[in-house]
């Protein structure tokens, strides 16, 4: 079933009718383009922080049995989106993970809808080439299995660039880092989306920040 948009939100408590985000659970989400890093940077943040890493494509092999280029070959893309949306349906109420999603899990409304609710988003890019030089190592990826494999990226980066942007907290350019300094970029920026989140949840916190009504 489905988690419903009410479920992530809630009245606010000054009683003004207007609805506010429920706090994320203590995950990252890695969202972004083919070959921008999201299963390497996912298993150093895991080993780094002690979180479960949950990479979509390996859960979603290991449920079928047969690699992802088999998946589309056999059942269609329109198949494997849907096994995207339920994998992401089965981490709700989790926590202590990292999940590092597959390029193309923002094509699907539903699937924007829930990413924000499983933990702190992050976007990371790069530049086209880089991800050209990057796709076309291996044959893994069968949406750029193309005639014109970088008019393929373009295309697709055009449709989705918008996308990540929509469901991300924060968008990381790594060309110029190295996987430990995104990594740890991630892990600070995430440090301070979870304090400032606890401080907000907490009306005592609100008041001492200046929030209160009274002075
Ligand atoms: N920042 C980076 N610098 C150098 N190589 C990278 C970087 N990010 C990813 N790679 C390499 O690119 C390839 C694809 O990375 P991967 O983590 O599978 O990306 P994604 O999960 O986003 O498709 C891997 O060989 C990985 O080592
Ligand atoms: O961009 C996409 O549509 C896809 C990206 C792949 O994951 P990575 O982003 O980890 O390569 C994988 O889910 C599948 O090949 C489809
Ligand atoms: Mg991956």
């Amino acid at each position: 079933m489905p988690p419903s948009t009410d479920d992530s939100t809630a009245s606010a408590p000054d009683g003004s009718g207007d609805t506010v985000a429920s706090p994320r659970p203590l995950n990252i989400v890695l969202v972004g383009f083919m070959a921008t890093g999201k299963t390497t940077i996912g298993r150093i943040l895991s080993k780094k922080l002690g979180f479960q890493f949950v990479d979509c494509d390996h859960e979603i092999e290991k449920q079928q049995g047969m690699k992802i280029t088999e998946i589309f070959k056999t059942q269609g893309e329109e198949a494997f989106r849907q096994m995207e949306t339920d994998f992401l349906q089965s981490l709700a109420s989790q926590s202590k993970l990292i999940i590092s999603t597959g390029g193309g899990v923002v094509g699907r409304q539903p699937n924007r809808e829930i990413l924000p609710t499983l933990g702190y988003v992050v976007w990371l890019h790069t530049k086209k080439q880089v991800i050209f030089d990057r796709v076309m190592s291996n044959s893994n990826r069968p949406l750029v299995q193309t005639e014109d494999p970088m008019g393929t990226i373009k295309a697709l980066l055009k449709v989705r660039k918008p996308l990540y942007k929509e469901v991300a907290d924060i968008q990381i350019k790594t060309h110029k880092l190295t996987f430990d300094e995104t990594a740890e970029g991630i892990i600070d920026t995430a440090c301070y989306f979870f304090s400032k989140q606890q401080a907000e949840c907490n009306p005592i916190c609100e008041v001492s920040q200046g929030g209160g009504k009274g002075e």
